[in-house]
C-alpha cells in the first residue's frame, strides 16, 4: 500500500466560516474511502483541495507525492464533481472522446460505455439524456484516463434504485481492477455498500476514520424497540418495582414510564415511529433489558437489532450538539402542550424526534467516539 494523497493539518476558511479545521488524512492505494458528513460538513472542500482547485490556508495537501496545484500531477486523478455541465449539442461518444483526448493512455469509448452501461446512448446528444443518464456519463468520465485515484462527490444523486445499483457495480469493478476511490454520499446505504473505510466529518473536523465495521463498533449502539402501555407511553402506571413506586410517589404525577426508561443506564437516543412507539439506542442491550425487568417496566413487542451506518453516523455527528439541544428541548418543553413531540434536531440531516419528557442524554462525547 502506498499513500496516494494526504492532508496534513489542513485548515481552509471562507471568510468567517472554517470549512476544514486542522484535518489530517491519508488516502492509501487500493481502498474505497467513504466520506460522510451532513450538509456543510466540509466534504466538497476537502475534495477541491485534493484536486488543486483550492489551496489550504494552513497545512499541506499532497497528491502523488507532489502538489495537486500542478496540472502534471493531476493527470493520474479522475473526478466527478457534485454538479457537471456537459455540452448539450455534443453526442455522448463525442464527449467521451473529447475528455479522453486529454490523457496519454485512455480507455476506448466503447469499452467505457460498456463498463458503465451506456452503449446504447453513444450517438445521443447530451441534451436529450435524462438526469440519471447524464450523471452516469459524468461518473464514467472520471475513469476515462485510467486514473489511479478517483474522487466522486455524491455520484448517484438523482439516480433511481436500479441505476444506483448498476453504478455501484461499475464502481466495484473499477476498484477491483486497481483504482482507488474516494466517494462522498448522502445515501448512507451507498457508503455501507461500497466503502471499506469511512471518514466521518462534521464542522470541518474528522470525527471518525476507520474501517466500516469498526466505525459501527466504535459507536456500538444497539436499537431496542418496544411498546409501552398507554398511548404514547404517557402516564402508564401498571408496572411493579422501583419504577412504578417512584411514579406513584411523584406528587405531580408527571413522571412517565417513558421517562423512567430513558433514564436507564446506557440510553443514548430515543426516537418514535408513526404510532408513537419508542426505539431506544442503547450501549448494552442485555443490560438495558435486564434493567427494564428489574424496574418492573411493563413492555410488549420487544425487538433488538444492530445500528445501521446511518444511525452510527447520526450518533457521531450529534454528540457534540446534544448538550445544546438539551437546553433547546428544555425551553421547548416549557412551551409545548403535554404529549406533543418536540423537534429537537436542528440539523437538516437529523430525523429523530426527542420526546419532551426526555431530559437526559448520555451520548458519548466526540472524544469518546472519535
Ligand atoms: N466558495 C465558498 N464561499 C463561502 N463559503 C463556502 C464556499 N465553499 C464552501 N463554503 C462553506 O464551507 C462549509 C463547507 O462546505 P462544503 O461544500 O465543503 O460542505 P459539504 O460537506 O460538501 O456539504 P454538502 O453535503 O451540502 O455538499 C459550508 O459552511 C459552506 O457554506
Amino acid at each position: 500500500m502506498t499513500t496516494l494523497a494526504s492532508l496534513e493539518n489542513v485548515t481552509r476558511r471562507f471568510g468567517a466560516v472554517t470549512a476544514l479545521d486542522d484535518v489530517s488524512l491519508d488516502i492509501e492505494s487500493g481502498s474505497i474511502v467513504g466520506l460522510l458528513g451532513p450538509n456543510g460538513a466540509g466534504k466538497s472542500t476537502l475534495l477541491s483541495l485534493l484536486q488543486g482547485l483550492r489551496a489550504p490556508d494552513a497545512g499541506t495537501v499532497t497528491l502523488f507525492g507532489s502538489s495537486p496545484r500542478d496540472a502534471r500531477t493531476r493527470i493520474r486523478l479522475g473526478c466527478t464533481p457534485q454538479e457537471t455541465a456537459l455540452p448539450d449539442p455534443l453526442r455522448v461518444g463525442e464527449v467521451v472522446d473529447f475528455v479522453g483526448a486529454h490523457f496519454p493512455d485512455r480507455v476506448p469509448t466503447a469499452t467505457l460505455a460498456s463498463r458503465f452501461g451506456f452503449d446504447d446512448l453513444l450517438r445521443r446528444q447530451v441534451g436529450s439524456l435524462s438526469g440519471g443518464q447524464k450523471r452516469r456519463l459524468s461518473v464514467a468520465l472520471a475513469f476515462v484516463g485510467r486514473p489511479q485515484l478517483v474522487l466522486l462527490d455524491e455520484p448517484t444523486t438523482g439516480l433511481d434504485v436500479d441505476a444506483r445499483r448498476t453504478l455501484w457495480n461499475a464502481l466495484r469493478r473499477e476498484h477491483a481492477s486497481g483504482t482507488t476511490v474516494v466517494v462522498t454520499s448522502h445515501y448512507l446505504e451507498e457508503i455501507e455498500a461500497l466503502a471499506e473505510r469511512v471518514v466521518v466529518i462534521d464542522g470541518g473536523r474528522v470525527l471518525a476514520d476507520d474501517d466500516l465495521g469498526r466505525v459501527l463498533a466504535q459507536v456500538g449502539v444497539t436499537r431496542v424497540s418496544l411498546a409501552l402501555p398507554a398511548a404514547g407511553a404517557q402516564d402508564a402506571r401498571g408496572g411493579a418495582g422501583a419504577a412504578s413506586s417512584a411514579m406513584a410517589s411523584d406528587a405531580r404525577g408527571a413522571a412517565s414510564v417513558l421517562g423512567v426508561v430513558e433514564q436507564l443506564p446506557g440510553v443514548v437516543r430515543t426516537e418514535f415511529d408513526e404510532r408513537g412507539e419508542p426505539t431506544f439506542s442503547v450501549t448494552d442491550s442485555d443490560a438495558f433489558v435486564t434493567a427494564l425487568v428489574r424496574e418492573g417496566v411493563p413492555f410488549q413487542r420487544l425487538r433488538i437489532r444492530g445500528a445501521t451506518l446511518e444511525e452510527a453516523f447520526l450518533t457521531l455527528t450529534h454528540s457534540d450538539t446534544d448538550a445544546a439541544d438539551a437546553a433547546d428541548t428544555d425551553a421547548a418543553v416549557d412551551e409545548a402542550p403535554p404529549g406533543a413531540p418536540v423537534e429537537s434536531d436542528r440539523h437538516p440531516s437529523r430525523h429523530s424526534t426527542r420526546h419532551p419528557s426526555s431530559t437526559t442524554t448520555t451520548a458519548p462525547t466526540r472524544k469518546e467516539v472519535a
